[in-house]
């Protein structure tokens, strides 16, 4: 059994590990060793568990994926991420998941926007890195059809020599739904894939990815996160029915199967995630603000914690330690904790950016820096 073998070869590393990171492989560790014996569960009755929706334990989660502070590691290990976003329209939502990734804890966070957006995106920090890449239809509709051509291809050959670099990529938050962009960005998308760079599809990149089922079918390194209406259209989309409230989990399992097992994260009072094997919620109470934004914060976390559970030696079949898995259930149990504590300080008034400043206070309540 993988798991037990990882754990097993784990204590024989221990003794060469730094004191920092001796307690980060042990605490992941201890998660598996909780989950596979310390509740006395066979692995049988453990897959039937897994197989039913239960609540996640959001908070191990966060303390098995967040890596120890190790003065051993450069910059770009604790992550590299980058956002597919930002328009003419919208400049927040890219801008609140990139500085919510360096706020959990990513070395590293780009931002592949329009030409207009850009300097936008660049006033409001200087902690991102800002390409003013993106082209909208207004700006071609005077060329010629090859010369449009020419455009999409730099577009592209701008984002391919960095796509490499990448631990996750967020697709979708304020990119609007510009049709010339959204084919450049469904070519991004393409280029992900065949560098098996993971991504999170959020907002327009699901307005993009529901007519275009394809561009995400059977790559497990996808990760959708929809909100109310973004997954009313996919379940039309894909299963032809309406959404059922009464069969919610058994519906959200069916959908992730169909899309050839991406796992989707669907946003709510409780949060529900599948692969299309298992379903999982997050329920901690977070905030009854439903301030715009708090998806993009959420989207920018997927990415970071995603990335960070790759980085752990276990067994990506195991539901309990599927990569994507991990990333959703630790994104979303941060999120709702920050969310939590903003509010005791903002009541009505609080707003994305109060949350935001709570994700380090409330990540170092979980997993400690020191
Ligand atoms: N501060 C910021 O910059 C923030 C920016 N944000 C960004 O906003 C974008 C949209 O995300 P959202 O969450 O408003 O989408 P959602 O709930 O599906 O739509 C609500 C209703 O509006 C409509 N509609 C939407 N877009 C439309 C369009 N382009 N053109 C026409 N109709 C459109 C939609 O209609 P429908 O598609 O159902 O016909 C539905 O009725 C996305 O990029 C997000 O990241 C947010 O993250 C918040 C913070
Ligand atoms: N009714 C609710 N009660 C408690 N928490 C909720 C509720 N609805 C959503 N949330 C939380 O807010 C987060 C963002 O979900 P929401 O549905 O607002 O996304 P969104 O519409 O995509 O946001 P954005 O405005 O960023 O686009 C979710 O992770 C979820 O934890
Ligand atoms: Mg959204």
């Amino acid at each position: 059994m993988l798991v037990k073998r990882s754990v097993i070869s784990g204590l024989g590393r221990l003794t060469s590990h730094s004191p920092s990171s001796s307690s980060s492989v042990l605490r992941r560790q201890q998660f598996l060793v909780r989950t596979l014996c310390g509740s006395q569960i066979h692995r049988p009755t453990l897959i039937r568990a897994m197989n039913s929706t239960s609540e996640a334990d959001a908070e191990s989660v966060l303390r098995t994926v967040t890596p120890s502070l190790d003065p051993k590691r450069h910059k770009g290990q604790a992550g590299k991420i980058a956002v597919i976003g930002g328009c003419r329209e919208y400049t927040g939502a890219p801008y609140f998941a990139a500085i919510s990734a360096l706020k959990i804890g990513a070395d590293l966070s780009h931002v592949f926007c329009t030409k207009d957006a850009a300097p936008v995106i660049k006033s409001y920090s200087p902690e991102l890195i800002v390409h003013p890449v993106l082209e909208e239809s207004y700006s071609i509709s005077q060329l010629s059809e090859e010369d449009q051509r020419k455009v999409q291809d730099k577009v592209l050959g701008e984002v391919d020599k960095w796509m490499e670099r990448f631990d996750c990529l967020v697709i979708g938050p304020g990119l609007g739904r510009d049709p010339f962009l959204l084919e450049c960005v469904s070519k991004i998308m393409l280029l992900a894939k065949k560098f098996n760079v993971p991504f999170v599809v959020d907002g327009d990149g699901l307005f993009l990815v529901t007519n275009s089922i394809d561009l995400v079918h059977r790559y497990p390194l996808a990760v959708l996160t929809p909100n109310v209406n973004e997954y009313k259209r996919l379940v039309q989309k894909v299963l032809n029915c309406e959404v059922d409230e009464e069969n919610a989990e058994d519906q959200l399992r069916s959908l992730a199967k169909q899309i050839g097992g991406v796992t989707i994260l669907r946003k709510g009072k409780s949060d529900l995630i599948s692969n299309g094997e298992t379903v999982k919620s997050v329920s901690i109470y977070g905030s009854p603000r439903r301030c715009g934004g708090q998806g993009d914060i959420l989207s920018g976390g997927v990415a970071v914690f995603l990335s960070w559970a790759r980085q752990l030696k276990s067994d990506p079949e195991s539901p309990s330690e599927n990569p994507a898995i991990l990333g959703c259930i630790a994104a979303s149990g941060l999120l709702r904790k920050a969310a939590s504590l903003a509010f005791t300080k903002h009541k009505r008034s609080t707003l994305t950016s109060d949350i935001i400043e709570c994700l380090g206070e409330s990540l170092e309540d979980i997993c400690p820096a020191s």
